[in-house]
């Protein structure tokens, strides 16, 4: 049967700063982030299914993806371990969302760690083929599973 790639976006607002950085974004600043996920599989053949005709149902595909991402980055503080401590006592007081990453959080570091949540949470049926993370109007990263076996 013929393969289906289904794509859905997320927005999500999350600001970072980037660890020993040579420029402005060494400084704690937000982007209004885009996430496109796309998956593939087969849709479903069974007659008696109510999913007949789906890849994966648009909806469990959104569930998934809030519940294992966009529901912790939006309007979080993301920051890399090696900041200092003072920095990092001092987001404790200012907000209480916040998470220290044991990377540095570029667009492409936050893909990786994207693809390997979305690996582990999808269901057997269908693969996690791409993604694509939009930091600016202009700046964006792609992750492809065919890039990475
Ligand atoms: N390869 C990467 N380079 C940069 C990243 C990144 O994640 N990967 N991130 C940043 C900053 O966090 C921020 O996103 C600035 O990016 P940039 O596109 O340079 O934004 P500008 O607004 O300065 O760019 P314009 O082209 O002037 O709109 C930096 N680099
Ligand atoms: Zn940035």
């Amino acid at each position: 049967m013929a393969k289906i790639r289904l794509t859905k976006e997320f927005r999500f607002e999350m600001a970072h700063a980037l660890y020993n950085y040579d420029g402005l974004c060494k400084n704690i600043h937000g982007h209004s982030y885009i996430l496109q996920v796309t998956v593939i599989g087969e849709p479903v053949p069974e007659d008696e299914s109510p999913k007949l005709g789906m890849v994966m149902d648009f909806g469990d595909l959104k569930a998934i993806v809030n519940r294992e991402i966009v529901n912790d980055l939006d309007h979080s503080v993301v920051v890399s371990h090696k900041v200092s401590a003072d920095l990092l006592k001092q987001m404790g007081q200012m907000t209480e969302r916040y998470f220290i990453m044991d990377y540095q959080p570029t667009c492409e570091n936050m893909l990786i760690d994207f693809a390997a949540r979305l690996q582990n949470a999808l269901p057997e049926r269908v693969a996690l083929f791409s993604l694509k993370l939009h930091e600016t109007a202009n700046s964006f990263a792609e992750w492809y599973a065919s890039d990475n076996i």
